[in-house]
């Protein structure tokens, strides 16, 4: 992982998300990185992101992992592909399935796998684990803003 994360490629203008920005001042700054053909982010979770009960994730952050992660790894893609700076792409569609808890305070592992690249439109399909259990999976749909392009 000797490469700058793909969220600290971003342009200043588009580096303020709050899942990822690395200008964010508040925000989580989710890492992430080539894993071979596969991209990886690592995140342990405060328990201040408590779900519905002790000791688990809420959902929606869970969401935002696979959100994130699979904005990164669609630029990254992208970038590889046309041998291109890295550009910023945005959610067009976010799909979760909730496979089982997901534990806070345990170091969560997403990693991605590009399914397609069609022009500005990249899919993404993700999963979550934490300790070796498959605790979501997604598929995100993610569109290159066209003054990127
Ligand atoms: C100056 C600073 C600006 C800055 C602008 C900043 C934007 C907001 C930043 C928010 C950052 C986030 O939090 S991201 C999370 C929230 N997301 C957003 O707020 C995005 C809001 N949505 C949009 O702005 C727009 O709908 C876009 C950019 C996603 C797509 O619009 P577009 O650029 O006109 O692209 P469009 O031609 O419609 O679609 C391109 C391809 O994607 C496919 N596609 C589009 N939407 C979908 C969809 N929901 N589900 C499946 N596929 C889809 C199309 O079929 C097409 O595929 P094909 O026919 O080619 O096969």
């Amino acid at each position: 992982m000797s490469e700058p994360a793909f969220q600290d490629q971003y342009p200043d203008d588009y580096a303020h998300c709050y899942g990822c920005g690395r200008l964010h001042a508040e925000g989580h700054h989710l890492k992430s990185y080539w894993d071979g053909e596969e991209t990886v982010c690592r995140y342990t979770p405060d328990p201040k992101y408590t779900g519905g009960f002790p000791g688990f994730l809420y959902g929606g952050m869970i969401a935002s992992l696979i959100d994130c992660h699979g904005a990164g790894t669609a630029a990254a893609a992208k970038a590889r592909q046309d041998g291109k700076p890295i550009s910023r792409f945005v959610t067009a569609s976010l799909k979760v399935d909730y496979l089982a808890p997901t534990p806070i305070n345990t170091e969560l592992e997403i990693r991605g796998k590009v399914v397609e690249i069609k022009g500005r439109k990249v899919i993404v399909d993700l999963v979550v684990f934490a300790a070796g259990t498959t605790c979501a999976t997604g598929t995100v749909v993610m569109v290159q803003l066209k003054e990127q392009n």
